[in-house]
């Protein structure tokens, strides 16, 4: 694997790096630049990898630059970084939820490569499920290291559309928050219901983790597994039949939208940066 660049050092960056390092990279061939000492100092203990505070230097002679930074941040951190684009021309992957191609080739002045995709924090366990999107300057190569890199994280799958970028953040770039929530959720209704906090805590997490592994490797569709535990006239029903008066698919739809359209906004925020 060509040398690589995180820009941006924090949840996601290490996530990312965590799951190339499991996947036999060389630490040597991975550089990571940060303002945090001590996150930096931890990348180093943990992974090996070379640690910079200036960005400069840690795309210098990089092939693959990985922009991991908040979206707010990149048009500065893609201003700075000119010289070194400019100089070795890599291959450019954008995390950053909502930032257009357009914008990253507007901030960085040059007409590269870019990837943009939509990782979820579940990478840090290898179970990350990603979206990717190429620009047209992205070679047949340079679109299989992206993905190499992404594969590392869980699931990877492309799509042809930029915009669908900000459909796939409000699925699973956010949605391990909504299962998070929904555990909180059930843990403390059977918490209120006098189970004590362990055992809510556990018989919560263990179920999202159980129905997980089962939508994931049974081959079935959610629809059938959970026909298969609603008993007619049964416990699941009862509780299926309050979901539903309580109008839950709509609510998950109306949040659903709330993200995406955060998504395009982020991107219409920064239009003004040069
Ligand atoms: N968290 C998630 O679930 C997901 C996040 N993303 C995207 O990933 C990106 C990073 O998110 P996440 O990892 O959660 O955020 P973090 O805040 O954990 O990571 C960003 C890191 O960048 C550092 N940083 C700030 N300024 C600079 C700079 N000028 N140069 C280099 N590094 C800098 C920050 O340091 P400091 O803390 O000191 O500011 C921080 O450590 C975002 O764009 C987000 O949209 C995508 C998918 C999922
Ligand atoms: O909340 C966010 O903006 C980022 C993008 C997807 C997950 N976290």
């Amino acid at each position: 694997m060509n040398r690589i660049a995180f820009i941006g050092g924090g949840n996601m960056a290490t996530a990312l790096i965590a799951g190339m390092i499991r996947h036999g990279a060389q630490p040597g061939g991975i550089a990571v630049s940060e303002p945090r000492a001590e996150a930096l100092q931890e990348l180093s203990r943990e992974y090996g990898v070379a640690t910079y505070t200036d960005n400069l230097d840690a795309a210098e002679g990089a092939a693959i630059l990985v922009l991991a930074v908040k979206p707010q941040m990149l048009a500065e951190v893609c201003r700075n970084l000119r010289p070194a684009v400019q100089k070795y021309r890599p291959l450019v992957i954008s995390i950053a939820a909502g930032i257009r191609v357009h914008q990253i080739e507007r901030w960085l002045d040059a007409a590269l490569p870019v990837v943009r995709c939509m990782p979820n924090t579940p990478a840090m366990v290898s179970a990350g499920a990603t979206a990717l999107y190429a620009n047209a300057r992205v070679s047949a190569p340079q679109r299989a290291e992206a993905q190499h890199v992404l594969d590392a994280a869980g699931l990877t799958v492309w799509v042809p559309d930029e915009e669908q970028l900000d459909i796939v953040t409000a699925l699973s770039g956010s949605g391990p928050a909504y299962f998070f929530l929904l555990v909180e959720a059930l843990e403390n209704a059977a918490y209120d219901q006098g189970l004590s906090r362990e055992t809510a805590r556990a018989l919560a997490a263990q179920t999202a983790f159980g129905a997980g592994r089962m939508l994931v490797e049974s081959g079935e569709s959610a629809a059938t597994l959970r026909q298969r535990v609603t008993s007619p006239n049964g416990t699941t029903q009862a509780a299926l039949d309050s979901f539903r008066a309580d109008h839950f698919p709509a609510i998950v739809a109306r949040a659903v939208d709330a993200a995406r359209r955060r998504g395009r906004q982020l991107s219409e925020d920064m239009e003004s940066m040069l």
